[in-house]
């Protein structure tokens, strides 16, 4: 069999480099013939991956589910180009996670997406539900942008769960710059729901931990 950790290493190397290329992108103002010339070497170099293709509902071999590494996850993995990734921590206060986000996350101009703080969030607030057994989707999730988040800051995210009930969790999330934490850029409430067994192999038929 393959050694996995040398696996995991190669995905996140080739993520590494994918993202810089991402961010070298989203800042170039190269000449328009060495895009399109840059554009056809991209398409080659995509043409050079010819292995197998992994199936819609297959979970990567890399990954540890539904409860650990999410290889190629847009918010914390580390073979995401997307990713920026956030790392995350637990502590007694409940999860932490660090990130800066690059200007290939910009929404307004100097400022992340909206839809990046959301996500971050989202996938923390998550990870937060799974860190208390019950691994969970969310329900509803409502974000407040109370100041903008540059980009290039290096961030820190907070998610603890304030309630539990049956399968459904209430959770608290925010983003504050790592250097000045009283100020909150970013809050956010979700309500997330443990599906129960069925809908959870229904939903997620290559997970084993859902199979009998
Ligand atoms: C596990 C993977 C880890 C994944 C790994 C975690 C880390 C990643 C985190 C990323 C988070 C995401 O982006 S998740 C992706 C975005 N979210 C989604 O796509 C979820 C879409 N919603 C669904 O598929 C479904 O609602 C489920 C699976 C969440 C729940 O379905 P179910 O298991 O059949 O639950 P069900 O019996 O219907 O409901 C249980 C209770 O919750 C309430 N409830 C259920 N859904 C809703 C709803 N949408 N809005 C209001 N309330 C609802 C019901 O009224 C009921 O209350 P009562 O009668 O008991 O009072």
């Amino acid at each position: 069999m393959e050694d996995l950790e040398l696996r995991r290493k190669a995905v996140a190397e080739l993520g590494r480099e994918l993202r810089s290329l991402m961010e070298t992108v989203a800042r170039t103002e190269t000449p328009t013939e060495d895009l399109q010339e840059l554009a056809g070497e991209v398409q080659r170099l995509e043409a050079r991956f010819t292995g197998r293709r992994r199936e819609r509902s297959e979970i990567p071999g890399v990954d540890v589910f539904p409860f650990g590494l999410r290889m190629y996850s847009p918010a914390t993995g580390h073979g995401s180009a997307f990713a920026p990734p956030l790392e995350i921590e637990e502590t007694e206060d409940g999860l932490v996670g660090r990130c800066a986000l690059g200007v290939a996350h910009e929404g307004p101009p100097g400022y992340a997406h909206g839809g990046m703080s959301a996500m971050l969030l989202d996938e923390l607030m998550g990870w937060a539900c799974a860190a208390k057994g019950l691994p969970a989707m969310t329900i509803a999730l409502d974000v407040r942008y109370q100041r903008p988040v540059p980009v290039e800051m290096p961030l820190l995210l907070r998610a603890r769960v304030t309630g539990i009930e049956g399968r459904k969790i209430t959770v608290s999330g925010s983003v504050v710059p790592e250097d000045d934490p009283q100020t909150i850029l970013v809050a956010a409430e979700g309500r997330f729901v443990a599906p129960d067994l069925d809908r959870a192999r229904s939903l997620f038929p290559g997970a084993k931990g859902y199979q009998n």
